[in-house]
């Protein structure tokens, strides 16, 4: 069997904050891999995938592991995030940097955030920390069939490794959230506001905190956004 050593990858950068979600603030790295299955209407990282507005082959760039595991080891922090893009395409590279990581003695922790439209397999479930896994709802203009794969959510919330980030323009989205949390069994849920623009995150997040700490949920801002606006490699 032929190991897959490499990643195609759009941006590896900090020290910065992870911005959303369970690890919000937490001090981190971010590889941010290229390619996406979907093309959510409100995408932030569309230069990962949509060859109508970018040149993807300026966007992208096949990186060794071991180059990416070394320059993890120059960057101080204890969180690697791997994001997208939909990381879970390279599903084996992925599992390739994660056994490097650990043989080189790095214990971070690591969390891939993932759309929940992939199932991620034993091996890779057992290396990460955590997944984030955020599916679209039906504002992101993606076909139900492609963007809800029941069978794995299922799997992710089996695994005890998959916290809930649900991206919502307006509190009536949380009703749609409330039907897959139950349906499929999804906790524990953050709800994030959709935006690139710091303003709008503040406005959309005041009117979903309440509706979200009424249903027992938890909320989550985009700390990059309200810091450094939409910059790329933040
Ligand atoms: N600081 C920072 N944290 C992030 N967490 C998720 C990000 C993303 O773009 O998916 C992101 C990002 O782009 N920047
Ligand atoms: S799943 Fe994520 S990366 Fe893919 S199109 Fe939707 S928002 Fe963009
Ligand atoms: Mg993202």
């Amino acid at each position: 069997m032929n190991a897959v050593t490499s990643l195609l990858v759009n941006e590896l950068f900090g020290p910065t904050f992870q911005g959303e979600g369970p690890s919000q603030g937490r001090r981190a790295r971010l590889i941010r891999l290229s390619g996406c299955h979907l093309a959510c209407a409100w995408c932030d990282t569309p230069q990962t995938w949509d060859t109508r507005r970018f040149d993807l082959s300026a966007e992208r760039r096949q990186c060794d592991v071991a180059d990416i595991v070394d320059w993890l080891t120059t960057v101080p922090g204890d969180l690697v995030v791997i994001t997208g893009g939909e990381p879970l395409l390279q599903r084996k590279g992925l599992e390739h940097l994660l056994d490097h990581l650990r043989s080189t003695g790095l214990d971070d922790e690591v969390e891939v955030e993932t759309s929940g439209t992939i199932a991620p397999g034993p091996v890779l479930t057992d290396a990460v920390t955590r997944f984030v896994v955020s599916p679209k709802l039906a504002h992101s203009a993606q076909p139900e069939r492609k963007r809800l794969r029941p069978d794995v959510l299922r799997t992710f919330a089996a695994s005890g490794k998959a916290t809930w980030k649900f991206v919502a323009q307006v509190p009536s989205d949380l009703d749609e959230v409330a039907v897959l949390a139950d349906r499929h069994g999804l906790a524990p849920v953050w709800i994030m506001p959709e935006g690139i623009d710091g303003d709008v995150v503040v406005q959309r997040l005041r009117l979903l905190a309440d509706p979200v700490l009424a249903r027992g949920w938890n909320p989550t801002s985009r700390l990059h956004i309200l810091l450094w606006g939409n910059a790329r490699g933040r």
